[in-house]
């Protein structure tokens, strides 16, 4: 006889195991001896192949740290980090990553920055001229998916910030990496072009079925984008809870109005106060002037 309780145990346990990232008991230190702190505590977390996850929390809660790690960029302590049924011991050509900086190649063209990863390829590892031919035609289908047609030719310092981040985003992309990592990769902008990247980023998600992580501060672009919003907790860093958005995967700027998504921002706002150790903007002012106070006494 099935009890709810169980059928619902073994669906977070299949959930678990069919995961295409899984982190299981996963700790981080940083430092030694009495400055040992600890970045992530026993994060557990299972995503779907192809799910577009968002990681949100107060300053310091290791968001960074688990995406990186995830990257292959930092190593863990202890537990266990698979991708794709795959320990993670580094990283690799199934982990893309973008970041708030851009860091393209200033000397190269914006086709030539996308091309950039797999023309390496091409001379490491003798490749044939229909694989080459191959990579003109995924760039191309990328300039065209990132609507970067036009600035084919031009050079990084020629554009603005939101168009070399797709510049960014495309050369990410263009090795086919089934899994994307994203560390506030639209902090920098202003935000008219943030919301126009985010309904870009959301197209780019439906048609590369790329499963994706993605950093932010910002709670409205967490849940905008997020089917989950996991939600850390600093000192030490953890996962606090996991919200799944009450929105389908088609979305739209007019459905941050909905009530579900207002109340759901007004929850996941509350739990980072609560969390961070803050509990009102009024408490943080209070802070701040109590320390103005004693500077000014000093
Ligand atoms: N290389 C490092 N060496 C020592 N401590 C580090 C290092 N990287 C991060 N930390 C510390 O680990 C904790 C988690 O940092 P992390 O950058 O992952 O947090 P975050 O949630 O991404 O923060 P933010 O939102 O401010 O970017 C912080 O206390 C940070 O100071």
């Amino acid at each position: 006889m099935s009890h709810p309780e169980h059928a619902q145990a073994a669906g977070a346990a299949d959930a678990h195991a069919q995961a295409h990232i899984r982190c299981s008991g996963l700790w981080k230190h940083y430092g030694r001896g009495p400055s040992r702190m600890t970045a992530l505590q026993a994060v557990d977390l299972a995503i779907a192949p192809n799910e577009f996850v968002t990681l949100v929390g107060a300053s310091g809660c290791g968001k960074s740290t688990l995406l990186r790690t995830i990257g292959g960029l930092e190593s863990h302590d202890a537990g266990e980090l698979v991708v794709d049924g795959r320990a993670v011991d580094g990283p690799g050509p199934d982990r893309a990553m973008v970041f708030q900086h851009y860091s393209l190649y200033p000397w190269l063209t914006v086709i030539d920055n996308i091309k950039f990863s797999r023309r390496l390829a091409v001379h490491t590892q003798d490749r044939s001229s229909a694989d080459v031919e191959a990579a003109s035609g995924r760039a191309d289908a990328l300039l065209r998916l990132m609507g970067l047609g036009h600035v084919a030719h031009a050079y990084p310092g020629q554009l603005s910030g939101g168009m070399q981040q797709r510049v960014a985003i495309a050369r990410a992309l263009m090795s086919r990496p089934p899994v994307l990592l994203m560390d506030e990769p639209f902090g920098a902008l202003d935000a008219q072009t943030r919301e126009v990247m985010h309904d870009l980023i959301l197209h780019v998600h439906r048609l590369e079925r790329t499963t994706i992580v993605f950093v932010t501060h910002d709670v409205e672009e967490a849940l905008y984008l997020g089917q989950r919003v996991v939600l850390m907790a600093p000192r030490p860093g953890r996962i606090d809870s996991i919200h799944a958005v009450p929105l389908g995967p088609r979305r739209s700027q007019d459905m941050k109005l909905a009530p579900e998504f207002v109340a759901l921002k007004r929850e996941v706002l509350a739990r980072i106060r609560a969390t961070s150790g803050l509990q009102t903007d009024h408490e943080l002012l209070e802070q701040l002037s109590q320390a103005a106070t004693l500077d000014q006494t000093r």
